[in-house]
């Protein structure tokens, strides 16, 4: 049994795995991380490994209490990965965008890949059919939006994510949810034109917090899926082990 763990921008999700199936799925604080994973540990005591993608501020030292009760793995850019990484820096590409490539490479074998991540930021990976990673983009996400446009201006309220009635919003509430929630859409169904218009042959994996809530709004049918970090990060792990 494998616990991965997925310590994000804003909060930490987590999953256990027993060969390729999730027994359990958890969402937690970073204040919580030690009180959680004992609690896990405890519940799933057949667990062997703990591996961990963190973008956060939460360091390895964090995880030693738990190395004598089993195998950890922290992910950097030192490991092996199953894509030829063409990133111009490849120092500072974010670790869970490498670990979404390295899933989507190694689950969809022989085509061009495009990896959405809905969460704190919206990611977008690009992995060729020859597993050449291209890079992509980021932007913020639904939250970071409505965050953003109520901290940097005087007047306007921290409302929270709500389906706009129109593209037309007809008060400050309605154009502020318009903007966030409409902007968002066209601007990753943009990015799925594109990318249709240069590729044939491509399979899209929308993921994150918010990946439910946008997909049955995209105009490009795609499906969510939300645990598709998780079940990278354990793919990975997995890889390693067979490739180290
Ligand atoms: N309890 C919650 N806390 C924060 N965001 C939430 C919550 N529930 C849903 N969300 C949505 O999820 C999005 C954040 O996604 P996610 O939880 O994947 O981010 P994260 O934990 O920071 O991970 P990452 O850094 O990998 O994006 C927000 O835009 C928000 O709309
Ligand atoms: C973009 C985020 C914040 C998304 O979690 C993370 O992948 C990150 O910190 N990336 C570093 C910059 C880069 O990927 O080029
Ligand atoms: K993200």
């Amino acid at each position: 049994m494998t616990l991965a763990v997925d310590v994000g921008n804003t909060r930490i999700k987590a999953a256990v795995f027993e060969g390729s199936t999730v027994l359990e799925n958890f969402v937690f604080e970073k204040n919580e991380l030690e009180k959680k994973i004992t609690k896990i540990l405890e519940k799933f005591q057949n667990c062997s490994d703990l591996v961990v993608a963190s973008v956060g501020n939460v360091e390895k030292q964090s995880f030693l209490t738990f190395e004598k009760q089993l195998n950890i793995h922290f992910f950097t850019h030192e490991d092996i990965f199953p894509f030829i990484n063409k990133y111009a820096t490849p120092k500072t590409l974010g670790i869970d965008r490498m670990i979404l490539a390295a899933g989507a490479t190694l689950q969809f074998p022989k085509q061009n890949r495009l990896v959405i991540d809905a969460g704190t930021c919206i990611t977008y990976d690009f992995i060729d059919e020859n597993d050449n990673y291209l890079g992509g983009a980021i932007s913020p996400g639904l939250r970071l939006r409505y965050e953003s446009l109520h901290n940097f201006t005087a007047r306007l309220p921290l409302l929270t994510l709500e389906a706009p009635d129109s593209y037309i919003g007809n008060s400050t509430a309605q154009a502020i949810h318009s903007g966030v929630v409409n902007g968002f859409v066209y601007e990753i169904d943009g990015f799925i034109d594109e990318y249709r218009s240069n590729f044939s042959n491509f399979i899209i994996i929308l993921t994150g917090g918010d990946a439910e809530f946008l997909a049955k709004r995209l105009k490009n049918t795609i499906f969510a899926n939300s645990n598709f970090l998780l079940e990278s990060l354990n793919q990975t792990f997995q890889y390693k082990i067979d490739n180290d």
